[in-house]
């Protein structure tokens, strides 16, 4: 799968653009601020059908102006997809495909598959549990249609619950209510928690694999599921944390809680980790999604790093090039602040590559 051709009409600080793309490196040089990651993000929009960093539709038009417009030209299996995205000023956001306007923007969804690497994703290191859950959710869901319904069903009873411990504060508790949503949290939580302990055992190896080729081996690093379930049994979990709950009006044992501790020699990388490793440990967590989706799809997902080479040292940039530029991953999308340093890397590797300088909005 490839994106040929952008067409971009006041999506944030880009007033018009038309960018073709080569089926390799597409790298976007130039200094802060003047729209680099903006056509990161319309890329995203094209394919996930909102921004990258969940700002409402209409901040995303350019200041003054009525309305955006992205049109992506793809090539997929051999054949051409147009994608057109519109959203104008207090009016419901507008996507087709071929022509055709999606009545559902989930239709859409999984269609363009891709992977975007971000500064902003430090927060799933550096976050609560539910940055690192909403990753392995996410990921499951995309493979696992069982495990979104379970998802789903989890998180109603659970709302539910959780109304019934408000509603019944200071009053006597409808313990038959309870007990059906107790019912449903059990039933659907060993399920996800089942599933998502099955995920991680595949998961973790591809990523440290990804680790320890970035770092040259020089670093040991894990991931472990941690619930908040003592030995896995919700019944009883929730048996034991009853005059809890009732006391703070909320569920606090369950699935909802679980997290993803992530090692660095055996310690919390989010404790003891430097700025380097945590980006290390960022990308290599995104490169392993990226290995999912592309096992699930058997379609190169568009693979966007958003700045990042900040922070890391010339081996690991260099490596996760020649990774990234390896058979695995098809088309790229970069940006960098320093052309020659790119420039010189890319010229080492095999992947065709373009270099396109930004200046204030512009393409060039
Ligand atoms: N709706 C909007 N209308 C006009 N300009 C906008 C809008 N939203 C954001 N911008 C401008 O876009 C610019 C930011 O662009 P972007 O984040 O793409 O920068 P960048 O080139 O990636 O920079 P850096 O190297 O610092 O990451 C800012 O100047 C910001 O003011």
């Amino acid at each position: 799968m490839r994106l040929k051709k952008l067409n971009i009409v006041n999506f944030k600080n880009i007033a018009e653009a038309e960018v073709v793309f080569c089926a390799g490196f597409n790298c976007f040089i130039g200094n802060n601020g003047v729209g680099k990651t903006n056509i990161l993000d319309a890329i995203y929009q094209l394919s996930m059908c909102k921004s990258y960093f969940n700002l409402p539709d209409s901040q995303n038009i350019r200041h003054g102006e009525p309305f955006f417009v992205l049109q992506g030209k793809y090539e997929q299996k051999g054949e051409e997809l147009d994608i057109y995205c519109g959203v104008k000023r207090g009016q419901k956001k507008i996507f087709k495909k071929n022509q055709k306007v999606y009545t559902k923007l989930s239709e859409h969804i999984g269609l363009l598959p891709l992977v975007m690497i971000s500064p902003e994703d430090v927060t799933l290191i550096e976050g609560g549990s539910e940055e690192r859950r909403r990753l392995i959710d996410h990921i499951i869901c995309q493979c696992d249609r069982t495990y979104l319904h379970a998802l789903i069903r989890y998180n109603r009873a659970l709302s539910q619950r959780n109304a019934l411990l408000k509603a019944s504060a200071g009053r006597e508790l409808d313990r038959e209510a309870l007990e059906i949503w107790d019912e449903q949290l059990i039933e659907c939580g060993q399920e996800v928690q089942q599933k998502r302990l099955d995920f991680l055992e595949d998961f973790k190896e591809v990523f440290r694999e990804y680790y320890e080729l970035i770092s040259a081996g020089k670093e040991k690093v894990s991931l472990h599921y941690c619930s908040s379930v003592k030995e896995g049994d919700l019944k009883k979990a929730l048996k034991e944390a009853f005059e809890r709950d009732r006391l703070l009006t909320y569920t606090t044992v369950g699935i909802h809680r679980d997290d993803i501790s992530l090692e660095i020699e055996g310690y919390p990388v989010k404790k003891i980790g430097s700025q380097g490793q945590k980006k290390t440990f960022l990308i290599a967590l995104k490169l392993a999604q990226y290995v999912w989706l592309y096992r699930m799809n058997r379609l190169k997902p568009m693979l966007l790093l958003d700045d990042i080479f900040d922070k890391l040292d010339a081996e690991r940039v260099e490596q996760i090039i020649r990774i990234v530029g390896g058979d695995i991953f098809g088309q790229i999308f970069i940006t960098d602040t320093n052309r020659e340093h790119i420039d010189e890397m890319l010229r080492t590797q095999g992947k065709e590559y373009t270099l396109f300088r930004v200046e204030g909005g512009t393409l060039f």
